[in-house]
């Protein structure tokens, strides 16, 4: 099983909520938590068996290819017993019909056992584990409830999986708060000897919802909902990754996996990104929620953009629907004109179209409030991107960059 999985090149994909927004944190900065209030009709926020086994079965026969990949979603994942996992390969087995099955799960960390881990390793499961950098940062908003944080029960899951050998990757968000420390944020995962790392920039603005929703989605953008405190700035996310990608290009080429670097440099060459925020269309990759709900994106579970439910349509026809397709084309079609002029529109594609909700100088909506960082970033690369598409190209490793840099060719 490849360590890391890019699941949007594939034809059919859904991310499975067994939860809901059910989590035993409560992140300041999480957009999915409050996701619960558009079911305050159900009492339980939980994926019955009967869903489960209509979702595995009709997901696993509407692929055209012979991998099938599986995520489990939140909400917090592990907030399901083992046995809920244990049934979900049984019900693959039994659907499988000849074609191999990956799964991979998303969690907080906090709740892994000895037991849950030699599920995951026995049965090959990719763990993604959300962890915010070092101490200090991860504490900040990363807390239960009752305000207690939760680096030291991380930490202690990270160190299960790793004495019981489970593929795991890290995902990081990068907030108001830990921006301004990019080194001593990528040396903490250089020391933990995480390969694979994931940052996502922590972008969201308050609307009050009438049903206690706080969060704006990019249609609600006509007043000035005001941006929440802990997002990050266009320039703290332009410092931030050039800080990185500067020592990674002179020192960790081909040893560490930053997805964002990664998917630049596919961008750089023609091929496709592995992260949805850089390629040139959405929609590839929606949700199932605990009750069967199916939404067009996992940053668009708003009732608007609800495609319909399992048990009414199939999930051909919600993923491959008008609507989901406009929803997945709006992405390239409603590029303000900046975008379609930018340098670097082949590799940035306008981002995310939920940061999208800025104007242009000369008055177009549509602008990606991170634009700023990206212009800054894809330029400060350009030059290496250039050197690494070129030995790419000639068959050669990318990462000849390095030597490239210590000669001083570059
Ligand atoms: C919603 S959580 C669900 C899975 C699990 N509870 C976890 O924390 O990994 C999925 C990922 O989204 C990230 N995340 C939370 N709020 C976010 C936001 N407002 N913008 C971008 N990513 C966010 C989390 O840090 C986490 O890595
Ligand atoms: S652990 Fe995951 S789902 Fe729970 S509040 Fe934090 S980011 Fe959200
Ligand atoms: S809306 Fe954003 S998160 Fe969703 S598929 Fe598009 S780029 Fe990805
Ligand atoms: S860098 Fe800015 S202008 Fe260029 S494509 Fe990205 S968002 Fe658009």
């Amino acid at each position: 099983m490849p360590a890391t999985i890019t699941p949007f090149s594939r034809p059919l994909y859904l991310m499975a909520k067994p939860v809901g927004a059910l989590c035993n944190l409560a992140c300041k900065y999480c957009y999915y938590l409050e996701k619960s209030n558009l079911y305050q009709e159900n009492p339980k926020h939980i994926m019955s068996d009967a869903l489960l086994e209509k979702f595995i079965k009709e997901y696993i026969e509407s692929q055209t290819m012979p991998q099938v990949l599986f995520t489990w979603h939140g909400g917090e994942t592990l907030m399901r017993p083992l046995s809920f996992y244990q049934r979900v390969m049984e019900l693959q087995r039994k659907y499988a019909h000849g074609r191999t099955i990956d799964n991979c799960i998303q969690t907080n960390g906090t709740l892994l056992t000895d037991d849950w881990c030699r599920f995951f390793h026995d049965n090959h499961w990719l763990v993604g584990i959300s962890i915010d950098g070092p101490q200090e940062f991860h504490d900040e908003y990363r807390k239960n409830k009752q305000g207690k944080p939760s680096f030291v029960k991380v930490m202690q899951g990270i160190n299960l999986l790793k004495k019981h050998r489970v593929e795991w990757n890290a995902m990081a968000v990068v907030n108001d708060f830990n921006a301004d420390y990019p080194l001593d944020f990528y040396h903490f995962f250089k020391q933990l000897d995480c390969r694979y790392i994931q940052f996502t920039p922590i972008v969201e603005r308050l609307h009050q919802h009438s049903d206690g929703r706080h969060l704006a989605s990019v249609d609600e953008r006509n007043s000035s909902e005001p941006l929440a405190d802990f997002s990050v700035t266009p320039q703290q996310w332009g410092n931030f990754l050039c800080t990185i990608f500067d020592e990674w290009v002179r020192n960790d080429v081909g040893e560490f996996y930053i997805q964002l670097f990664d998917a630049t440099l596919a961008n750089w060459v023609g091929e496709q990104p592995g992260i949805c925020t850089l390629a040139k269309t959405c929609g590839h990759a929606g949700v199932i929620e605990f009750n069967g709900d199916v939404y067009s994106c996992d940053h668009f579970v708003f009732p608007q953009y609800k495609l319909g439910n399992i048990y009414s349509n199939t999930l051909i026809e919600m993923m491959y629907s008008d609507r989901q397709l406009q929803f997945g084309q709006d992405k390239q079609d409603k590029l303000p004109r900046q975008c379609k002029e930018c340098t670097y529109r082949f590799a940035c594609n306008g981002e995310c179209p939920k940061n999208r909700f800025c104007t242009t100088p000369d008055g177009e909506p549509g602008l990606n409030y991170l634009c700023q960082g990206y212009y800054q970033f894809f330029d400060h690369v350009a030059p290496y991107m250039d050197f690494m598409k070129r030995e790419f190209l000639a068959q050669r490793p990318p990462a000849n960059v390095m030597e490239a840099i210590r000669k001083g060719t570059i």
